[in-house]
């Protein structure tokens, strides 16, 4: 193939390390063909200062990029995968799913205080966190004992914003802070006790042209399927129970030798007083059925109605959804 291929990627830190990393792994498996990047901003990047819950969940750090394939000016996208909506523009698919940072979640505690996790933060401490998801889960374990307060920005906003003393602690993805060479500061990797992980963090999506065969070609060096089995489970799940990316859905995953797949998921209110728990095993080539029988569990479980509720809660005009950033 003499074709140069084009990759299209954010333009922040975070999206330029992923997708550097990319491209170096395309590069070394073909060696013959060119590869180049090309930034964008998307809508979620121009406006992280405004309530996202207001704009509409769906693809805000995806659309740009999605456009510019569909168009021809680029051949393929590298998303972090829990940015990625569940249903792709009809002529675009999920060409690989890389394997999976550690994809659970992280407390990084302001420097200058002495204390190594949640637990152990002075009575009133207050814990900066973006997603509804861990803000329900945290409040359902540490309600009574910390202070949660939304949190904006970038990961490097998020950090000055932590030391200059606005937070006693935030809490962010372990795969964020690991690749961006941040992991010392990472004070505690909350347990899935306490904080089941968003839909596909700590994978890579990549995204391309559905009829593009030669590229999907390229993408399987890229593939890792125990990460894909899972991913897929989870985002199944994810799908069956209509969740954007605004809401409380949090998940766990593990595969064992056999190629059984286990998938726990939580559907939580956004004070974490009501929630939803279901679990199942199933086979590991089969992530779309576990999927889709965990959401079936988890409403009956009751997840319809905690969804419904914060769908009004989020949609009304009055209330600004405290931490309504996407995918997290
Ligand atoms: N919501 C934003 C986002 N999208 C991907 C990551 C990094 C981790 C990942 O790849 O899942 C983050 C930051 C965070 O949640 O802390």
């Amino acid at each position: 193939m003499s074709r140069t291929v084009i990759i299209g990627s954010r333009d922040s830190q975070l999206a330029l390390v992923q997708t550097h990393w990319v491209r170096n792994e395309l590069q070394r498996a073909h060696p013959d063909i060119q590869f180049e990047i090309v930034e964008m901003k998307t809508q979620g990047d121009k406006i992280l200062d405004v309530a996202l819950a207001k704009i509409g969940d769906k693809g805000l750090f995806t659309k740009e990029l999605e456009s510019a394939m569909l168009e021809k000016r680029t051949d393929l996208a590298v998303h972090s995968l829990k940015d990625l909506p569940t249903t792709l523009p009809p002529g675009l698919i999920l060409g690989a799913i890389t394997e999976r940072e550690d994809p659970s979640d992280a407390v990084i505690v302001r420097r200058g205080l002495e204390a190594a996790g949640l637990a152990d933060l002075p009575e009133g401490a207050v814990v900066g966190t973006s997603s509804l998801r861990r803000l329900a889960q945290l409040k359902h374990h540490y309600g009574e004992h910390l202070r949660f307060e939304d949190i904006r920005g970038n990961l490097n906003t998020r950090l000055r914003k932590l030391d200059e003393g606005r937070y006693d602690a935030i809490v962010l993805a372990v795969a964020g802070m690991r690749r961006l060479g941040w992991a010392e500061r990472i004070s505690e990797v909350l347990s899935p006790d306490i904080s089941l992980h968003a839909v596909g963090q700590g994978a890579l999506g990549i995204e391309c042209r559905e009829a593009d065969g030669e590229i999907l070609d390229l993408l399987t060096v890229l593939n890792h399927p125990p990460t894909a089995w899972r991913c897929r489970a989870e985002r199944a799940m994810l799908r069956a129970l209509e969740g954007g990316c605004q809401v409380p859905i949090g998940v766990y995953t593990e595969l064992d030798d056999s190629g059984r797949l286990t998938l726990q998921g939580i559907v939580a209110s956004l004070d974490g007083q009501n929630v939803a728990r279901a679990c199942r095993t199933g086979p590991g080539d089969a992530p779309e059925a576990l999927g889709q029988a965990v959401a079936e569990d988890l409403k009956a479980a009751g997840a319809q109605a905690i969804l419904e509720e914060i769908f009004v809660l989020v949609r009304s005009p009055e209330v600004v959804a405290p931490g309504a950033a996407p995918a997290s």
